[in-house]
């Protein structure tokens, strides 16, 4: 099995990549796996930025091909907060249900058709000493009242899929990894990735 390297050190994020891979045939290691590293620091603006300096910062220390991912939910009652901000926008201990805590308090009174929202994710892949590839994907959904569902991890219990007429949260793993903004992204790079490892 190929082992691929995830510029992560987001437990959620790795349980999505490690099911995400290993239908193709690789064995998913990630910064949990190295806890010596410190985190990169996130001065970029935008999604694509982030996933870029973790890709490129990582792929530099261990001259191997690595992949990061930035992402986030962006809700457009509050102007696409939390965006870029979206683990630590209840404050730096990155608290999951603090984050939800806070997001649903800010919506507190929008009705139900003002409550739309979109997951992104920016997956940039760096090969040592030379390019660097980035792909977006986005998953559409609605901000609930309450939270839903224990699966998954982030803003997932609060993010209804009308679809799917579930939240993110409700979903399975497998289920949630062929409709999430995660898996749309990866769609886009999988042909890079099979060239960059075969
Ligand atoms: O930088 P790394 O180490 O990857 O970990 P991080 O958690 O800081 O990662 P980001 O800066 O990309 O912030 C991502 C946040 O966006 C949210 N998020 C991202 N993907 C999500 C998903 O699939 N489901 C729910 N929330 C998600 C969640 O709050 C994450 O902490
Ligand atoms: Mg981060």
């Amino acid at each position: 099995m190929k082992e691929i390297i995830i510029a992560t050190k987001n437990k959620g994020k790795v349980k999505d990549f490690e099911q995400l891979f290993k239908t193709k045939g690789f064995v998913v290691k990630s910064l949990l796996d190295y806890p010596e590293i410190t985190d990169v620091e996130e001065t970029g603006e935008t999604f694509a930025e982030n996933a870029k300096l973790k890709s490129q910062q990582i792929s530099t220390l261990f001259n191997r091909i690595v992949i990061a991912d930035d992402s986030g939910l962006s809700i457009d009652a509050l102007n696409g907060e939390p965006g870029i901000y979206s683990a630590r926008y209840a404050g730096e201990e990155k608290n999951d249900g603090s984050n939800i805590e806070k997001v649903l308090d800010r919506l507190e009174g929008v009705p139900q058709d003002k409550r739309t929202a979109r997951f992104h994710c920016a997956l940039s892949v760096t090969v040592p000493n030379q390019e660097t590839y980035v792909v977006e994907g986005t998953c559409e959904g609605v901000i609930t009242t309450k939270p839903e569902g224990k699966n998954g991890f982030g803003y997932d219990p609060i993010f209804y899929i009308p679809e799917q007429n579930k939240t993110m949260a409700e979903l399975s793993s497998e289920e949630k990894n062929k409709i999430s903004h995660r898996a749309n992204a990866l769609k886009k790079l999988q042909v890079t990735i099979n060239d960059l490892f075969n």
